[in-house]
């Protein structure tokens, strides 16, 4: 069945991060979650692989992931955090077992899979922004879990990186669950097969890229946008509001 159901409240303290954000995602789908700065995004995200403890449920396949012990979670879910790259003396392939429950030769097949396996035994700290996200990437691969979190993927990215990592995605998203946090909506209105919008710390809207309208986008972002299909995809073109 491979599905991942989603019900998350969460509060720092007294400040209410996410209310009942609910959706559910399967194997074989690539879901984008995009909002504006402060909408709960990365909130989500933690609370779903458990660093943070929400009130609710993540369930795969009917099993609540957060009451797991974290080898068992780790089979179920992974997350690659926002990058910088660490200033530790590591070679890649360390990098890359370091911390998970991987074994070497699940280190060896993500490292081909993203294409550093050549330069496996080089610093961490020799690898450009771009690299290091494929790092983190394999990382997760390693770990073999059903599901991989990732939050904002592309953001240091030139284009040709950023587009290389959503193919990659895109690829990953045929035998597992692939949820990105995406500040850049026409990256994720590519690639995506469904998005989450949230905004002020609730799911403002949930739909294929196909049904987003430039309505939603002025209501939640505050812009006015228009859509243009160009060689039979959509794309925003948004602008500043006129006050
Ligand atoms: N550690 C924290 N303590 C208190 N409040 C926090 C903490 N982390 C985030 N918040 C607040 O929770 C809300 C959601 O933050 P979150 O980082 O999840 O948003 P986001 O959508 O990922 O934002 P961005 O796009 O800017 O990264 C914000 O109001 C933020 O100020």
């Amino acid at each position: 069945m491979s599905r991942l159901e989603v019900s998350v409240s969460f509060a720092y303290g007294e400040r209410e991060a996410l209310r009942e954000v609910e959706f559910t995602a399967e194997r074989g789908e690539f879901l984008a979650v995009i909002g504006p700065n402060g909408a709960g995004k990365s909130t989500l995200l933690k609370c779903m692989v458990g660093i943070l403890r929400p009130k609710g449920r993540v369930t795969f396949d009917g099993r609540n992931i957060l009451e797991l012990k974290p080898r068992e979670r780790a089979k179920l879910i992974t997350y690659v955090p926002q990058s910088s790259i660490p200033e530790f003396a590591f070679t890649i392939e360390e990098f890359v077992e370091l911390g998970t429950y991987a074994t070497r030769g699940d280190v060896e097949g993500a490292l081909k899979r993203v294409g550093l396996w050549e330069r496996r035994g080089e610093q961490i700290t020799a690898l450009s922004g771009g690299e290091y996200q494929l790092a983190l990437i394999a990382r997760a691969l390693a770990q073999g879990s059903e599901t991989i979190l990732l939050d904002e993927p592309t953001s240091h990215l030139d284009i040709n990186h950023a587009l290389g990592i959503m193919e990659l995605l895109r690829e990953l998203s045929g035998e597992k669950v692939i949820i990105a946090v995406l500040h850049d909506l026409n990256l994720a209105l590519r690639y995506a097969d469904r998005l989450i919008l949230l905004h002020g710390g609730r799911k403002a809207w949930e739909g294929k890229p196909d049904e987003l309208e430039p309505e939603i986008i002025e209501r939640v972002y505050g812009v006015t946008a228009r859509i243009v299909e160009v060689d039979g995809h959509r794309v925003i073109l948004p602008e500043l509001a006129k006050v």
